[in-house]
């Protein structure tokens, strides 16, 4: 078994108002009962950004963004640059969420450029792939990851994380066999390497968190709706 520390991500997605920083510290005060053996990483909607960067270094958490730019600066109307989330307290990056290549029609491409930009200054990408319902019923669904792979990890980087998110299990509470991830897993680390962090993401909540963290190769979760309260997403970390 790999013996990658695990790291379990939330993404807040677009909740969370100023009050929502009291999740943070009642996540501190949880956590402090004793010592997590997982990282945390919290990646807030980019207006919490710079503030809960303060609460979540004392507590020992990391912070991050949902996405970036591919470009450092220019006249981007509305964007955010990897600089500016490095600027304002992340460590990481979500890139190419399913949300984002459904809704935002990010292309690999996009999403490697956007990798590449992280890297520049220091962020660690996360790079989100998943296949579709269709694709997994009809058996394409390592083909699917596979080619998503092929297609948004930049060349010659060592220092990144892969998600994989079954599009059919986020926010439906549908979570693929035990051995469906193993397979998918297994066929990621063939392609990425022995040291590569690969995360899960897709409808983990405290109650299946557990099994899901032991199956081979996974090392982490990326949480959507059950990272949003602290106490649920304890209950996630305290699995690992
Ligand atoms: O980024 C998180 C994933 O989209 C999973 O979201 P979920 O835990 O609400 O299914």
């Amino acid at each position: 078994m790999d013996d990658i520390r695990k790291l379990i991500v939330g993404n807040w997605k677009m909740h969370g108002l100023k009050s929502a920083l009291d999740e943070v510290d009642r996540l501190a005060e949880l956590c402090s009962r004793g010592e997590p053996k997982a990282d945390i990483l919290i990646c807030p909607p980019a207006t919490l950004l710079s503030e809960m960067a303060g609460p979540c270094r004392d507590a020992g958490f990391f912070v991050g963004g949902q996405t970036c730019h591919h470009r450092l600066k220019g006249a981007y109307t509305g964007e955010i640059s990897a600089e500016m989330l490095k600027d304002a307290g992340a460590t990481h990056v979500i890139l190419g969420h399913s949300e984002r290549r459904l809704y935002n029609g990010e292309t690999n491409e996009q999403v490697k450029a956007k990798a590449e930009a992280a890297l520049s200054v220091g962020l660690i990408p996360i790079i989100c792939i998943g296949e579709t319902r269709t694709e997994r019923d009809s058996g394409q669904a390592v083909a699917v990851v596979s080619q998503f792979l092929a297609g948004s990890i930049p060349d010659e980087i060592d220092d990144f994380i892969i998600s994989y998110e079954p599009l059919w299990a986020i926010g439906t509470g549908l979570v693929p066999t035990p051995g469906e991830i193993a397979e998918i897993h297994m066929a990621i680390r063939q392609r990425v390497g022995g040291d590569i962090p690969i995360l899960y993401g897709g409808s983990v909540k405290p109650d299946n968190a557990g099994r899901i963290l032991s199956i081979a190769n996974v090392n982490g979760a990326l949480v959507g709706g059950a990272s949003l309260k602290a106490d649920d997403f304890y209950g996630i970390i305290k699995s690992a």
